[in-house]
């Protein structure tokens, strides 16, 4: 999407230089820059550091990570190293795992010396795919946006929450929450968006960021304040993101998530996930019971990075020194609090069947 009027997908080969580009996020929204990823470590680091973050992105980032282990190193040994390197970085987003098997599953058959432009194919390809994915959950997102409009007085937004950042930054472009977000307001609906804060890493100052960026008014609220919004009538749609979904529907999203849809059940709003097609994990039907939970540094939890008052960008503990903390990254929200998955096919009910009637050819894999 656009930074102050340029284009820009959150990462890109530099053909020039012959070398991926990435926005690097922790910096953001205070600080814009961008940084090559040179080694197998800088990919690695930039996933573990989550100088890239969200799903999608992350399965992109690992798709030109094995491009660079064929470049440097194109045996069999390298391209089953370079997966375990680049699979230890995160566990809980099932498109590191799909991305990883995707490249290793294409160039395994392929000789070896053909093997380092296959898989920079393979990466430009899988980023391009993501890009149209996202586009497309935004057309089908946009058309409940519009039913929600209709049944409002002219001229009255529609009010959406969203938890975290599932934007245009945290894939490749676009984003999946925030798409239909954005062909919303493209489209001249009036809209306005909650956008919980997000604790502990704060992701959603990037979904601000962004927002502020394209135009869209929003206002940053506490993640405590959903469900008192949504008890006074405020909130007429909650849509977020997920990073890993079963086969059953249940939905795995940054912490917080689960207790947005609690809320929302029990006020009565539509609680939608944007959910692209490479985050179901086919192989999992609990996911309380089966999807890893990411336990990040408690140090996350116990200090906050901000803006200093003098221009610099720093973290303030917030805790008495020596308080520990627990930080889990992510929640299981279980497919019966769930109104619909928003994908690329279409929109379907949060279970078995409605997954299968979209992607019968992975349903019954
Ligand atoms: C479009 S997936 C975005 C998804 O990823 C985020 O997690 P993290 O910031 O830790 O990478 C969050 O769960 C978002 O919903």
């Amino acid at each position: 999407m656009k930074v102050n009027g340029t284009h820009y997908r959150s990462l890109w080969w530099d053909r020039g230089e012959q070398v991926l580009k990435i926005i690097d996020q922790r910096w953001l929204p205070h600080d814009f820059r961008v940084q090559p990823v040179a080694t197998l470590q800088d990919f690695c680091d930039a996933i573990t550091q989550m100088r890239v973050r969200g799903a999608p992105l992350i399965g992109a980032t690992a798709a030109y990570g094995m491009a660079l282990a064929m470049r440097l190193d194109p045996s069999d040994a390298h391209l089953d190293a370079a997966w375990e390197q680049l699979n230890a970085t995160r566990p809980t987003a099932i498109n590191l795992r799909w991305a990883l098997d995707r490249c290793r599953n294409a160039l395994r058959p392929l000789a070896s010396r053909d093997r380092a432009a296959a898989a920079l194919e393979l990466a430009h390809a899988i980023a391009d795919e993501d890009v149209e994915i996202n586009r497309r959950i935004g057309e089908h997102g946009l058309e409940i946006i519009r039913e929600i409009a209709a049944r409002k007085p002219t001229g009255e937004p529609v009010r959406l929450l969203t938890h975290c950042n599932a934007g245009w930054i945290a894939t490749v472009d676009w984003g999946t929450a925030t798409s239909p977000i954005y062909q919303a307001h493209d489209a001249g609906l009036p809209i306005h968006v909650w956008v919980d804060e997000t604790r502990p890493r704060n992701q959603g100052a990037l979904t601000a960021w962004e927002l502020g960026s394209h135009g869209i008014p929003h206002a940053y609220v506490t993640d405590n304040a959903g469900g008192h919004l949504m008890q006074h009538g405020l909130v007429d749609m909650v849509i977020v993101g997920t990073d890993r979904t079963t086969r059953t529907g249940d939905v795995c999203n940054k912490i917080g998530t689960y207790l947005k849809a609690l809320a929302a059940r029990d006020n009565g709003v539509p609680f939608y996930v944007a959910l692209p097609s490479p985050t179901i994990d086919w192989t999992v039907s609990d996911g309380v019971a089966e999807i890893p939970i990411e336990e990040r540094d408690a140090g996350e939890v116990t200090h906050v990075q901000g803006a200093l008052g003098d221009g610099g960008i720093g973290a303030v503990r917030v805790t008495p020194d020596g308080t520990g903390a627990a930080n889990p990254a992510f929640d299981v929200t279980p497919g019966r609090l769930v109104t619909g998955l928003i994908t690329e096919r279409g929109v379907c009910a949060a279970s078995a069947e409605g997954l299968a009637a979209l992607f019968p050819e992975r349903a019954a894999a």
